[in-house]
């Protein structure tokens, strides 16, 4: 479903990331951890296309009758087009836009991809419910406590039904029964049989949900297990 070939990322004299190479099939979710500076977070938005490699490719299988996208060779417009349509994101912080309500913040993908409105909304409530927020369309991004906030953002990544979610830290913020009720919230909705999950990390009983287990040291794959 994606595979990223030797890739290769150097910020000036810093080597991010040496030769990296990551094969997630459908179904599938990967925890990549790692110390602090390892290359996790650019890893992860290298494989997102959120950044290009300086060498090596990502290549992400078309949808039924789509052909195969190499991340690295499309141009941005292109890039964040496929990044809106295929992937979902969840960060530490829920990034929710404070001047919209839940539902809208839900929404928004759906209406980015030209959905009809009544439709997206119906989708959103339907996403918010899934994750234990039913009528909660209405309230204010302010209102919301950490979990709930970050739960939201997992209902927005989710609402596109992409094929793959891509999660940097999602529980960090959260003290440990809120973290494990968002981390289920995540994997039952992210790790389909037809999608993948891949999760930065630095908490093990994360990972120990997970498939698969790729640790970073240096930049380089130390081990995958
Ligand atoms: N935009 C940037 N400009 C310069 N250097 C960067 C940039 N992004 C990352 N780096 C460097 O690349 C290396 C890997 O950073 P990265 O953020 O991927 O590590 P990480 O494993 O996610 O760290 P942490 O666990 O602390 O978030 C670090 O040495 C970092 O300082």
């Amino acid at each position: 479903m994606l595979r990223a070939t030797n890739l290769c990322k150097a910020f000036g004299e810093r080597r991010a990331l040496i030769d990296v190479s990551v094969d997630l099939t459908p179904g599938e979710s990967l925890a990549i951890m790692g110390p602090s500076g390892s290359g996790k977070s650019t890893l992860l938005h290298t494989l997102a296309g959120i950044s290009a490699p300086d060498s090596g490719s990502v290549l992400l299988r078309g949808r039924a009758g789509e052909a195969t996208s190499d991340l690295g060779q499309l141009g941005d417009a292109a890039r964040s087009a496929l990044r809106l349509a295929r992937f979902g994101f969840v960060f530490q912080q829920s990034m929710l836009i404070p001047e919209l309500s839940a539902g809208e913040n839900v929404a928004l993908p759906l209406l980015l991809l030209g959905h009809d409105r009544a439709a997206a909304f119906r989708a959103a409530d339907a996403g918010l419910s899934a994750l234990g927020l039913l009528g909660s369309g209405a309230r204010r991004v302010g209102e919301l406590s950490g979990g709930e906030a970050q739960r939201v953002a997992i209902a927005r990544a989710l609402a596109t039904e992409p094929t793959l979610v891509f999660a940097d830290e999602p529980t960090g913020a959260l003290d440990s029964d809120t973290a494990s009720a968002v981390l289920d919230a995540l994997i039952a909705g992210a790790a389909r049989p037809e999608s993948g999950l891949i999760i930065v990390t630095h908490d093990d009983r994360v990972a120990a949900r997970c498939d698969r287990t790729l640790r970073l040291v240096d930049g380089r794959i130390a081990s995958t297990l």
